[in-house]
């Protein structure tokens, strides 16, 4: 069965070429792409989920891919001032919908998730959450589509203002790694202490972006195509509408303050998170706004100048 519905929950995707993923219902999150590459067929995990990551739905999943919806880090949004960091998705269980497609094309199922009593508490926007991962041979696919569901005819119309990334924990020797192409872009440094450095935009330099230091960089408007590469190895992911990325490593200043990252975790991953996190995305009641991420593994080590 490529695709088996687990009932503790959890989602299992598996590929006829050998490629698996695994999903909660939890948070919609991927906590497993194991994946090989042309030359090295043999499947490897290609995620970073903390030893002490809590998968029992008690807090959000420290690693794999959390789904971040409707607002990234502390919310900003006055629609969102109840909500707490990074949204309400990744931390509510959602529901089963369909397997999408099963064929060696790619394998891929549909997740969907509603207003219930708890979210509408804390944020009484309408919505209507689907959301598709596909697996293919070397390649893991995420498609956010995000419904606004209102029916109000009110002028000015009732837009469903938000943000929505996918927070990426990339298995990967951190300290080796680099980001491609962030040379010349504007990013918001998370790391500085001041709210005034955090909110004044600098200018990336660097040609390759490394996380040998506690990272937090939010690039804006950033191109839609990254690779994050290490001596071996690499992914690569492209994107659609999802216009800024987030680029994080908390190294030890920051890692070992964190209750659920295993000791030394920062060294086993970089997030690389595509999103729609700087300004809102905005769409009128009844349109349908899609954000996606492709990302494969790629089969040699690429530098800036081949891509
Ligand atoms: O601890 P959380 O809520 O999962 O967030 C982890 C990190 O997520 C990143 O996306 C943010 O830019 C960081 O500021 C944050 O620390």
């Amino acid at each position: 069965m490529p695709v088996t519905h687990v009932d503790g929950g959890r989602v299992t995707l598996t590929h006829p070429k050998g490629s698996s993923a695994e999903l909660l219902l939890y948070g919609a999150t991927v906590i497993s792409w194991k994946s090989g590459t042309t030359t090295e067929p043999q499947p490897i995990e290609r995620l970073f989920v903390s030893s002490k990551a809590a998968l029992d739905g008690s807090k959000p999943v420290r690693g794999g891919i959390p789904v971040i919806f409707p607002s990234f880090g502390a919310p900003t949004h006055p629609e969102h001032m109840r909500l707490g960091q990074h949204g309400f998705a990744r931390s509510v269980v959602w529901t089963f919908d369909s397997i999408v497609m099963d064929n060696d094309a790619g394998v891929s199922v549909r997740l969907t998730l509603e207003p219930t009593a708890d979210i509408t508490a804390k944020y009484d926007k309408s919505f209507h959450l689907a959301y598709v991962v596909t697996l293919a041979e070397h390649q893991l696919s995420t498609d956010l589509h995000v419904k606004n569901t209102s029916t109000s005819t009110t002028y000015p119309p009732d837009n469903l203002e938000f943000q929505a990334l996918f927070h990426n924990y990339i298995r990967a020797p951190a300290n080796d790694v680099l980001v491609f192409p962030l040379q010349d872009k504007k990013y918001y440094d998370k790391t500085e202490v001041s709210e005034e450095a955090r909110s004044k935009p600098k200018v990336e330099t660097r040609a390759g972006v490394d996380v040998r230091q506690f990272t937090d960089s939010v690039y804006e408007d950033a191109g839609g195509k990254y690779e994050v590469t290490w001596p071996g190895g690499g992914i690569e992911i492209k994107v659609r509408e999802l216009k800024d990325v987030v680029v994080w490593n908390p190294q030890e200043a920051a890692g070992s303050k964190m209750g659920d990252m295993e000791d030394g975790g920062w060294e086993k991953y970089v997030c690389v998170e595509p999103g729609y996190v700087r300004g809102f995305a905005k769409i009128e009641p009844g349109k349908t706004w899609i954000g996606q991420q492709i990302m494969s593994v790629i089969h040699h080590e690429r530098r800036i100048n081949q891509l």
